[in-house]
């Protein structure tokens, strides 16, 4: 009897996506409230890979990244990180392979109030048990290339916005995540500034083979991206 080849469940570059989003859907609200937040989203990104997202207030983008960095469970469908169905995991397994898999850049950087600018780095690789020689000198490197160092011993209360975001920009950097999910990082931003950050972003993605995704408004920094998709309604392309 004659079988037809199987077709390849997934191209090359899925097959070596750090990050996978398989038939993703998300739900939130019950009964007439209810929302379709997203809506059998696939997305592969690989190592190196930066990506940007954009789209309407409301489409999805923050669920997205959620759901993205094990923070959700969506509703129907699979996340793949580094091998690893995180919708199959117990919530502690997800907490630990979220720790060791993912970097988080928040759109409110949420630092720690009694920590200077450096300790909120140093703090993020001792948690990880990577506070070494390497990871400090990585910190200190960070917090210049986000243009901190005359500021590392502020603590948040000195420190402006758009400087809190810097800061939480490096925290992300300083353990080189194989996965990193970047909210707004330009939203407190000037255009210079605007600028040095994707640019860096995109820089370490490439230097560290980082799966990256950023979600974003701001159009001028879609050019620094490997691939730029849009969220309508839930729904990716
Ligand atoms: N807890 C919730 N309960 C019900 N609906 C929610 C909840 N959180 C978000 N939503 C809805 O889900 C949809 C997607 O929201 P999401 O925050 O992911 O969008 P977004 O693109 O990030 O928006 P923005 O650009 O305004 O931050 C929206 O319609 C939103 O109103």
């Amino acid at each position: 009897m004659n079988h037809p080849a199987p077709a390849p469940a997934t191209s090359p570059k899925q097959a070596a996506a750090v990050l996978r989003l398989t038939g993703v859907t998300l739900h939130l609200g019950h009964d007439q409230q209810r929302v379709t937040a997203l809506d059998e989203v696939d997305l592969a990104v690989a190592p190196g890979e930066f990506v940007a997202v954009t789209g309407p207030s409301g489409s999805g983008k923050s669920s997205l990244l959620a759901v993205g960095g094990g923070l959700q469970t969506p509703t129907r469908g699979a996340v793949h990180v580094a091998g690893v169905d995180l919708t199959t995991l117990k919530e502690h397994q997800r907490t630990a392979h979220r720790r060791r898999h993912i970097g988080y850049v928040f759109q409110h950087a949420n630092l720690f109030a009694s920590l200077t600018a450096h300790e909120q780095l140093l703090l993020a690789a001792h948690v990880a048990g990577r506070l070494d020689g390497a990871t400090r000198r990585r910190a200190d490197d960070l917090l210049e290339a986000v243009g901190m160092t005359s500021r590392a011993g502020h603590r948040p209360d000195r420190l402006s916005g758009g400087e809190r975001q810097r800061v939480g920009i490096a925290r992300a950097l300083v353990l080189a995540p194989e996965v990193l999910l970047v909210d707004e990082p330009t939203s407190a931003l000037d255009r210079a500034r605007a600028r040095d950050i994707v640019d860096l972003l995109a820089e370490q993605t490439r230097l560290h083979h980082t799966a990256t995704i950023m979600v974003t408004h701001d159009h001028e920094i879609l050019d620094a991206a490997d691939r730029v998709l849009t969220l309508r309604d839930g729904r990716l392309s």
